[in-house]
């Protein structure tokens, strides 16, 4: 035997001891980030810890197939109150870079979250034909609570990305936890709005007889009916539309969720394409905090851009999470007009979800 083969034989058989290990344990830590500041330093050698909160679920599955793939994430931590065995033992296999790690049920869930760069949240309850997002309010708050109070608790630097419905509500419901919990940093806590965006660069790429990929349409506001509001005067590359286009583009990307829910027929809402949106939001965030420039997504976070607490709109991303939340630009007379039902409708929604928290 070569030199050294005892001690690389018994490597080994550690390899093959820990999986056989139920639970993460000591590994966890080896595969470590570079910490110790405020902020993360610019080109993290190892790679990013990454936890989905919800991972059995309709989207869970498709978005931690996505981060498996993510070069960037070297950990990653599937957390669900059911069936977190199954996903996780299909998902390892995958030759890909990331270690992943399942964890099941409340008591696992510290362990999924300590140490974590990145959480992602999509646990919660779908909505189903005739329903309104506001109505998955009653049960999914009280889930974004559970799950922040952990993410408070165990690792309170990371970024959260709020998937779970309805997103204009469960943010703010966020920030309350973590401002109970004396944790809160606005620059950590986005709501995820990509899918509005992917949704509106498709249906306008079709309009204008263009490649998806080459169109990219800002959309503030929030998560829900009107407060979805594409900005068409400031599609890229530049354009105009007529009354009738503008009509239908904006109606149709703003009932793109309740297009899917009627398609589907009672078996749940948009999960492929939210997957596909999370992924691309995840990486996103984690291209900020390793430090690349001129990362610019729109998402749903604490904003100064209107009077509203909240407010959806392009936020430049970076090593300490959002870094600046860009100015609206010029709008037009008709989405002047959709601003002022957006912000009715918001104010209610984030009202709802700071009273959830302080009653
Ligand atoms: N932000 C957005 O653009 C979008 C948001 N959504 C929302 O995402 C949420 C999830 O949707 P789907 O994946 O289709 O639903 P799903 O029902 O297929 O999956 C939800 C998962 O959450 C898990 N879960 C429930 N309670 C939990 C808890 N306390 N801790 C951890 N996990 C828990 C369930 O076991 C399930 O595996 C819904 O609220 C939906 O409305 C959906 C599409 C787009
Ligand atoms: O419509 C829903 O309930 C799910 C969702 O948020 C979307 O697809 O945009």
């Amino acid at each position: 035997m070569e030199q050294g083969g005892d001690a690389a034989a018994a490597r080994r058989m550690e390899r093959i001891a820990s999986h056989l290990r139920p639970t993460p344990s000591s590994q966890m830590e080896e595969v470590s980030l570079l910490r110790g500041s405020n902020c993360r330093a610019k080109g993290a050698a190892t790679g990013f810890k990454v936890a989905i909160l919800g991972a059995s679920g309709g989207i869970g599955q498709p978005l931690a197939l996505l981060m498996k793939m993510n070069p960037l994430v070297s950990l990653l931590h599937l957390y669900d109150v059911v069936n977190t065995p199954g996903v996780t033992a299909d998902i390892s296999h995958m030759n890909t870079g990331a270690v992943v790690r399942g964890f099941l049920g409340q008591p696992q869930l510290e362990n999924a979250l300590t140490g974590m760069d990145l959480v992602i949240i999509p646990a919660g309850v779908p909505r189903k034909p005739g329903m309104t997002r506001d109505d998955l309010f009653n049960i999914n708050a009280g889930i974004v609570r559970t799950l922040c109070q952990g993410v408070a608790k165990c690792c309170p630097k990371a970024i959260v990305n709020v998937i779970s419905n309805p997103v204009n509500s469960t943010v703010p419901i966020a920030a309350e936890v973590f401002k109970k919990a004396g944790t809160y940093d606005p620059k950590l806590l986005l709501g995820v709005t990509t899918l509005d965006v992917v949704r509106a660069n498709t249906f306008v790429a079709e309009v204008l007889g263009l490649d998806p990929r080459d169109v990219s349409v800002p959309v503030i506001g929030g998560h829900a009916g009107v407060t979805i509001l594409p900005l068409l005067s400031q599609v890229n590359p530049p354009c105009s539309f007529n009354s009738e286009e503008i009509s239908y583009l904006t109606t149709r990307i703003q009932n793109g969720g309740t297009e899917v829910v009627e398609a589907k027929a009672g078996a749940g809402s948009a999960t492929l394409s939210m997957a596909y949106a999370a992924a691309k939001f995840a990486d996103a965030c984690l291209r900020g905090l390793r430090g690349d420039s001129g990362i610019v997504e729109c998402s749903y976070v604490a904003s100064q851009v209107t009077e509203l607490p909240f407010f959806a709109s392009k936020v430049r991303l970076g090593r300490c999470g959002i870094e600046e939340i860009l100015s609206l630009g010029p709008l037009n007379e008709f989405e002047r007009a959709g601003l002022e039902k957006t912000k009715k409708e918001l104010a209610e929604s984030i009202q709802k979800g700071v009273a959830f928290i302080s009653k």
